[in-house]
This record gives structure tokens, sequence and C-alpha cells, in this order.
């Protein structure tokens, strides 16, 4: 496709997330009265693509100046990213498939634009700004995070006394995690799945890496799909809850053998090793749905096999004493690398709280460290969510209200 092809398929799924994102609409055209970002300029690294678009669109809307890169050199989706790129008051510098080196100077460029608000997700700039481009950190009135890795990063640095301007947990607001990383990645690392293989889950054995929110997701819409579900924890609580919801609970030894697909969403490392591998059946499908290409360790993959080689479109067979093991998405965010990422109405939420967020930030003196969302940010969202849902909740009457805050009236 020629580049006017490319731009014109970039609005069209810019468009479609966007008739699909309600509440962040809503968000927009307050911005667009209010200008509150007038005079801002905003980085960002996230993944682009057509929600991440809408999201730019909205700063713009509200007056800011926007540059962005990826935040995963496999999640860009090239049409997208010319399409913001063609757009008014927007760079983009981000290309899929883009090389390490490649990846970290687009991150350069984008601070080039010595940016007043970042936006991050897995704190990329933040890290650059507090190594690299130190110069830039006093004229930084504040940063967003998008996800939960990013903020126990944000959160280390906070500790070691490193950390150096105000960032807003963006991740913790209930409007974000509860949706996006449970039903966002319940039904994306799937859809990634499913996509990429063609293959059938119901009947097959899914072990799950981690039973958080989005280990919760893809345990419970693996269910949906007819799967025998198997869950790993290192959190007994978590462990327990996985039980109780069903699902048999084991050591990631004890499954290894077991499985036929396996999905790691535990934000760690080393949750599939050499001694996962050699172990696991012929077939068995391996995907990461949690932060980097670490989970699934491929160096001691690579070293077990006689030979690898692509099979499929972003399939990589292993071959272990001829048993193949198929990796998808390169052990990359298989969600967002093999497929097209959460669905438009939960980043609706995300990216309504990064939207406000930033605003928060810009008319506000954070003191550095890493702060909460607003609990009035978070509610505002899910009323507006509801709202857009059609639904109308039921309130508190003045007799019930004093009965839950009194402790008078006893049984
Ligand atoms: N794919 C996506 O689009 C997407 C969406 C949201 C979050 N994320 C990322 O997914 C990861 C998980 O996010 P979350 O919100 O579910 O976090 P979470 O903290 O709620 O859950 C992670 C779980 O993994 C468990 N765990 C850690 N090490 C483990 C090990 N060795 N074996 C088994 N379990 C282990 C923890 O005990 C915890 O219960 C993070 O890296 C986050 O940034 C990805
Ligand atoms: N830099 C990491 C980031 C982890 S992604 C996890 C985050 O991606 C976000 N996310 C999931 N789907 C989409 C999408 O379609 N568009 C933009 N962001 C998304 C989601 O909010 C979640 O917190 C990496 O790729 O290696």
């Amino acid at each position: 496709m020629v580049d006017k092809q490319l731009i014109e398929s970039g609005n069209q799924k810019i468009e479609w997330a966007r008739n699909h994102m309600p509440v962040l609409e809503i968000v927009r055209n307050v911005f667009e009265k209010e200008m509150p970002l007038e005079g801002y300029t905003i980085a960002m690294a996230l993944h682009v693509e057509a929600k991440t678009a809408v999201l730019v669109d909205t700063l713009v809307a509200g007056g800011a100046e926007v540059s962005i890169t990826g935040c995963n050199p496999l999640s860009t989706q090239d049409d997208v990213a010319l399409a913001l790129d063609s757009k008014k008051n927007i760079r983009c510098y981000a290309r899929y498939g883009a090389s390490n080196e490649e990846y970290y100077q687009a991150i350069d460029k984008v601070l080039e634009s010595n940016p007043d608000i970042t936006i991050d997700d897995g704190a990329d700039l933040i890290f650059k700004l507090h190594t690299e481009r130190t110069d830039l950190l006093s004229s930084i009135k504040g940063g967003c995070e998008e996800t939960t890795t990013g903020i126990h990063r944000l959160k280390a640095m906070e500790r070691d006394k490193a950390l150096k301007m105000p960032v807003i947990a963006v991740n913790d607001a209930m409007t974000k995690f509860l949706f996006d990383n449970r039903y966002g990645t319940g039904q994306s690392a799937w859809d990634g799945i499913i996509r990429t293989t063609n293959l059938l889950v119901a009947g097959k054995n899914v072990v799950v890496g981690g039973y958080g929110w989005c280990g919760k997701g893809a345990a419970m819409r693996a269910v949906g799909l007819g799967a025998n579900v198997i869950v790993t924890e290192v959190d007994p609580i978590r462990a327990l809850e996985a039980r109780m919801d069903g699902n048999q609970v084991m050591t990631m030894r004890e499954a290894a053998p077991l499985g036929d697909i396996f999905v790691t969403t535990t934000g760690n490392r080393d949750i599939l090793t050499r001694e996962h591998f050699e172990l696991m059946k012929d077939g068995a499908i391996l995907a990461n749905s949690g932060h980097f290409n670490i989970e699934i360790n491929l160096e001691e993959l690579e070293e077990l096999s006689s030979s690898v080689r692509t099979v499929r479109k972003n399939i990589k067979e292993y071959l272990v004493d001829n048993r193949r093991i198929y990796v998808l998405a390169d052990g990359r965010l298989v969600n967002l690398a093999a497929g097209d990422g959460h669905p438009a109405e939960v980043m609706d939420m995300s990216f309504s709280n990064q939207a406000l967020c930033v605003r928060y930030i810009a008319e506000n003196k954070l003191v550095t460290g890493v702060h909460p969302v607003p609990e009035k940010i978070d509610r505002y969202v899910a009323e507006l969510k509801l709202s857009s849902l059609d639904i109308t909740i039921d309130e508190l009457s003045p007799l019930q209200s004093e009965y839950m805050h009194g402790w008078e009236s006893g049984t």
C-alpha cells in the first residue's frame, strides 16, 4: 500500500474505535470547549493503534501538542502511525518491527519535544528522563503510567528516592484495572491466540501463569471457550481464589506435561523455562499476555532446540527432542503483537482516565512521587460509562445513608 492508502486505512480504524469510545468522546467535547491543555506538550509511549489514536486526538482537541512512539516494537500498526503523523500538532515516531536501537531512538525523538507531561505504558519515557535526559526533568509537570509493571517500576524508584517527578498510577484506578486488565486481557489474549493459530480451545488443557487481574480474565474466558483450566501462582491467596473459582491449581512443573496452551500473565520473568520445556507435550502452544518477552525464557528454549522456524504468521516452531513447541508473537504480548489489543469499550475507560489525569496534572501542582488517580475522576468515568450504556442505578435514601454511616442503630 502507498502512504495515502495506509493513512486512509489508519483513519478508518480510528473512526471505528472513536465511535465505540463514548466516554472519551464526552471528555473530548469538554476539552474542545475549555482547552485545558493549551500550551502543553505531551510525550507518549503507548501501543500505537486506533484506540490510542483516539486518546491522542482528545489531548490535541484540548489544545496540546503530542509526540508519540510505541511501547512495544510489535504492537504498532503502521497505518494508524502514519495517519497520526499526518495530523496537525501530532508527531508519531513508531514503526512496526522497529529494532531495539530504532525503538530507543524513537523514545529519544519523542523527548526532544521538551514535554511538560508524559504518558507511559511500562515507564520507558520516565526511565530515560531519569538516566540520559535528566536535563529535561525540571520542566516536567508530571506523568501518567498505564500498566501494572510500570507502576511496580515507579514505586521501586520512589522507594529508592530515585523518582524525581510526580506520576499518576492510572492503572490502579478501579475503572482501569477491573475492566482493562480483566475483561480486556480476557478477551483480547484469546482473540490473539485464536486468530493466530486457527485452532480449537474446547477440550484443551489451558495453563494460565498468574491469577492477578489479567490471569483471572484469561482463565475466565478459557473456561467459557470450553477449556480445562490450570492456574499456577506464587501468592497463596490468589491461588486459593483460583481454586474456589473452579480452576485446578498446581506448580508449573506439574502443569508443564499437561498443558496444550500456556498463557503467562504475571509481569514476572522465567515463568516458563528449560525445566518446563523439557516436560511439555508435542504441539504445546506458548503465549504471553503479561509484560515483556521474558515471561517465556526464549533463550533457554532456543538452546534446547535443534531447529527453529516460522510455520505461520506469528508462530515459531521450536523442535525439542522431536517435540514441536510453538511460540506465538515471539513471546511478546499476544493480544497486541498478534491481535488488535483490547476492545474499544474497555480502552474507553482506561483512556478517559488518562485524559482526565493529564488535565489534573496540568491544573494542579503535584509533589514528586506516585499518586493515585483522584477518586472523583474514577467515579466520574464509571458514571459516564454507565450512562453511555443507558443504565441507571439506585441512590441511597437519607435513612439508608444514615443507617450505613451511623453506629447507634444496631440489630
Ligand atoms: N496484555 C495486556 O494488554 C495487559 C493488560 C494489563 C496489564 N498487563 C500486564 O500484565 C501483567 C499482569 O498484570 P496484572 O494487573 O494482572 O497484575 P497482578 O499483580 O494483578 O497479577 C500478577 C500475578 O502474577 C503472580 N505471579 C508473579 N510471579 C509469578 C510466578 N513466578 N508464577 C506464578 N504467578 C506469579 C502474582 O502473584 C500475581 O497474582 C503486568 O505486567 C501488566 O503490566 C498486560
Ligand atoms: N511496554 C509493555 C507494556 C505492557 S502492555 C499492557 C498495557 O497495554 C494496554 N493495552 C491493551 N490493549 C491496548 C490497546 O489496544 N491499545 C492501547 N493500549 C492497550 C493496557 O491498558 C495494559 O495496561 C510491553 O508491551 O512490553
